[in-house]
């Protein structure tokens, strides 16, 4: 390994020099590849190899997501004739299932990056200048540097916080017991799905949710839909603010103030799930150079390139779509970009979809027609009921719907938006036709929509445009 001296405050540091280092072993830890392995490369991880998504974020909760949707089936199928009772929840066998499977996974991709040459730091970095960092009591410089250390969750100013056991996503998935009670500070995709999960698994649910609807960055009529869909279920409270919460060994009391007054929440357990912010604070960016965000996102171009040449961000850290399909496609951009300087590529698409495994689950991509209003942009707007279709009656459908947005002047697809069983999958097919730019018509009438499959209503949708 190639050793520099630099000088510190009139001492000479040891930095030891590389190749290449990845900040962050979540996204980061995909960049390297067969056609990368010629580099000394270091990785640095302060926690678990895999990041958010495989310990604490998608992979877990859609394996918990999984068990939810059993006894949900279950309860539902009544409505086909078939009457079923959920007659026990395991979850120490459910967590099990999950976390055995996960959990083994960090030592693993820890030793086959050790085996393979790389060396593996695990100590927070901070940078100390451009390209050189402090990690622990070890200073490393770099040519090339990957900035992938993600988010966190964020806490919210709420009195008495700091003394009560409250949860956010990073812990509640390892709890002992199921909680009786839920009560869930937020109202975006985490509160959706893990009020999917508690819920369905047993407890009794609780959403304090600051904005008018639940998942309010949806397009208004999913929100609305969604958010009465699940006032059936759980408790929600809207336009309301948790001011403060005190612990007893009952668990948790939420003084909350909203349009329906002051009022006391009490529950078993407390869930915060209110937005994550970029690890980016911890990393003293303005030493390294790199151009922060009024978020505090590293600023990026669409090829991810930072303020500092060769140095790459990807990830939660970057961008604010805070989705890992997304992480994934910027690594794969600063692969091809790191491997072939005279031919650096941009992002392909700047459209991101996204899908919330709730239930029902919801699925979007593109322009809400809220946005389109307030943008005054012209837009074409058809909606198709699942109940039209022959797969919505299969299932007694009476709530689900599939929503798309075109261009009047091109009939380009301007924004699709779903609520309903297998959104995430039924929006595929718009995804696609979105990002290639074909035009309704084309996917309506070129293309053999099986029948009775689900995707006939997104075919119907099409056709009513
Ligand atoms: C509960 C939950 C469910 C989710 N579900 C989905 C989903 O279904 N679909 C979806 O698309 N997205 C989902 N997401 C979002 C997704 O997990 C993230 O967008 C994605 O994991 C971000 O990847 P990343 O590499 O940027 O960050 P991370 O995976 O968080 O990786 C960053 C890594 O950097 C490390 N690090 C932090 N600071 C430093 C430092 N100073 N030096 C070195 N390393 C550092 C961290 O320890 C971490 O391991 C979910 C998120 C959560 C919380
Ligand atoms: N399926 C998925 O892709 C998936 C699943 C989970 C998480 N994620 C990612 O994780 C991110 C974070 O999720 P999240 O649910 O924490 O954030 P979010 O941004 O989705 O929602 C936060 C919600 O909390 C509300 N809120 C904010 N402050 C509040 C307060 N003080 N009191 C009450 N409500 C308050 C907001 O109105 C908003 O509706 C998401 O943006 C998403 O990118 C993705």
């Amino acid at each position: 390994m190639a050793n520099r001296s630099e000088a510190s405050g009139g001492m000479e540091t040891d930095v030891r020099h590389y190749d290449l280092v990845v900040l962050g072993a979540g996204s980061g830890n995909m960049l390297l590849n067969d056609d990368l392995a010629h580099l000394r490369t270091a990785v640095v991880e302060p926690d678990r190899f895999g990041g958010t998504c495989l310990n604490r974020g998608c992979i877990p909760t859609k394996m918990l997501v999984a068990a939810a949707d059993a006894a949900t089936g279950a309860r539902a199928a009544a409505r086909l004739g078939v009457t079923a009772t959920v007659e026990k929840v395991d979850w120490k066998a459910i967590r099990e299932r999950v976390f055995d499977r996960i959990d083994p996974l960090h030592d693993s991709a820890q030793r086959y990056r050790r085996r393979h040459g790389v060396d593996v730091y695990a100590e927070e970095a901070r940078f100390v200048a451009p390209k050189v960092l402090q990690v622990g009591s070890e200073r490393i410089s770099a040519d090339t540097i990957l900035v992938a250390v993600g988010s966190r969750p964020v806490v919210p100013d709420i009195a008495g916080l700091d003394g009560v056991p409250y949860h956010t996503s990073d812990t509640i998935m390892r709890i002992d017991e199921m909680p009786a009670s839920l009560v869930i500070v937020g109202g975006g995709f985490i509160a959706a799905e893990f009020g999917h999960i508690f819920g369905a698994l047993g407890s009794e649910i609780t959403i304090v949710q600051r904005g008018p609807r639940l998942l309010t960055a949806e397009d208004e009529q999913v929100s609305e839909r969604f958010t009465e869909l699940t006032a059936r279920r759980h408790r929600v409270l809207l336009n309301a603010h948790a001011t403060a919460v005190r612990g007893d060994a009952d668990g948790v009391e939420v003084r909350v103030v909203g349009s329906e007054g002051e009022q006391v929440v009490r529950a078993a357990m407390m869930l915060v799930s209110v937005g994550r912010r970029p690890n980016t604070d911890r990393l003293d960016c303005a030493a390294g150079g790199l151009d922060l965000d009024e978020h505090g996102h590293i600023r990026i171009d669409a090829a991810c390139r930072t303020s500092v040449p060769g140095v790459w961000a990807v990830g939660d850290a970057a961008n604010h779509y805070q989705l890992k399909h997304m992480a994934n496609a910027e690594v794969r951009v600063v692969r091809h970009n790191m491997l072939h300087p005279q031919d650096v590529r941009d992002l392909r698409t700047t459209v991101a979809p996204h899908a919330v495994f709730t239930d029902p689950q919801v699925a979007s991509i593109g322009l809400t027609e809220q946005d389109a209003r307030a943008r005054g942009i012209p837009h074409l707007v058809s909606v198709r009921d699942y109940a039209d279709t022959a797969w919505g009656w299969a299932l007694e459908d009476t709530t689900s719907f599939v929503k798309i947005l075109a261009n009047p002047a091109d009939r380009t697809l301007l924004g699709a938006h779903i609520i309903g069983p297998q959104a995430a999958t039924l929006i595929q097919p718009l995804i696609q036709a979105m990002t290639l730019g074909q035009t309704a018509d084309r996917i309506a009438q070129d293309v053999l929509y099986i029948h009775p499959a689900p995707t006939e209503v997104v075919e119907q949708a099409l056709l009513a445009l």
